[in-house]
């Protein structure tokens, strides 16, 4: 079954915007718990402009579920931060400064030597690692040579094309997918996922391990309330 991790992100921006703690990042997070939600995703950035790295020591201190860090490990705060807090796992984004958002995978054959130094810290440490890619078969053989647990495979293009062709659209991702099974990588995925598009991305890949969801699920839950929206997201990932 796949799990749902819960990305928060959106929830600090709303708590940022007025400089005080309102909404509580913290209670947020164990309300999704309480509502289903199988972890708690956040992807801290340098800006500190959603989360801050104070809250990721509050929420690792709180929380029940699995803990995933997103983020920058070129970053040597990101490094220490991830250390210092040791999350269930890591996903290692490879993100330019001042980026709105995740826009690309890792280019895992250029990055061989260095993702496979970060994935040996991290993993001496405990935490298990993920490395975000494009659904490129090639991407996938050389994240696994870096000796990373996971994959996260970068959805934006799926989600953009669904529906356009979501038949088409699924293809490389189905690629990538038996690639990473077949090579023994765990499959993770995200970004842009949303209650459209997810029944059939979780249906179309299999050994989908989890789905980390923040933009969408959030703005849906201004219409249909957290708990209701957190349920409608786990419906969708019963098949
Ligand atoms: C890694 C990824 O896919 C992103 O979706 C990210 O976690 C979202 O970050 P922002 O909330 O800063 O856009
Ligand atoms: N890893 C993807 C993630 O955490 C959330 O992405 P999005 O749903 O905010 O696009």
């Amino acid at each position: 079954m796949t799990k749902l991790s819960v990305n928060i992100n959106k929830i600090a921006t709303l708590r940022n915007s007025r400089g005080g703690n309102n909404p509580d990042l913290v209670k947020v997070a164990l309300d999704c718990e309480r509502f289903g939600s199988e972890g708690i995703t956040v992807h801290p950035r340098p800006d500190e402009r959603h989360i801050r790295y104070q809250d990721v020591f509050d929420l690792k201190a709180t929380i029940a579920t699995e803990f995933n860090i997103e983020g920058n490990c070129r970053e040597q705060k990101f490094v220490d931060l991830v250390l210092a807090n040791k999350p269930a796992q890591v996903t290692l984004v490879p993100d330019a400064e001042g980026q709105i958002t995740s826009n690309h995978g890792w280019d895992t054959i250029k990055h061989k030597d260095y993702l496979q130094e970060m994935v040996s810290v991290f993993k001496s440490a405990g935490i298990r690692v993920s490395i975000f890619v494009d659904p490129v078969v090639e991407m996938v053989e050389a994240a696994a040579e870096s000796g990373t647990d996971r994959i996260e495979l970068y959805t934006e293009a799926y989600a953009h094309n669904y529906y356009d062709n979501r038949e088409k659209a699924i293809l490389p991702y189905i690629a990538a997918a038996h690639k990473a099974n077949e090579i023994g990588l765990g499959i993770n995925a995200g970004h842009d996922l949303d209650l459209h598009n997810l029944k059939y991305f979780a249906e179309s890949i299999p050994g989908l391990l989890e789905v980390s969801i923040g933009h969408a699920l959030i703005s849906d839950a201004l219409y249909l309330g957290l708990e209701n929206t957190i349920q409608l997201y786990l419906k969708q990932l019963k098949h």
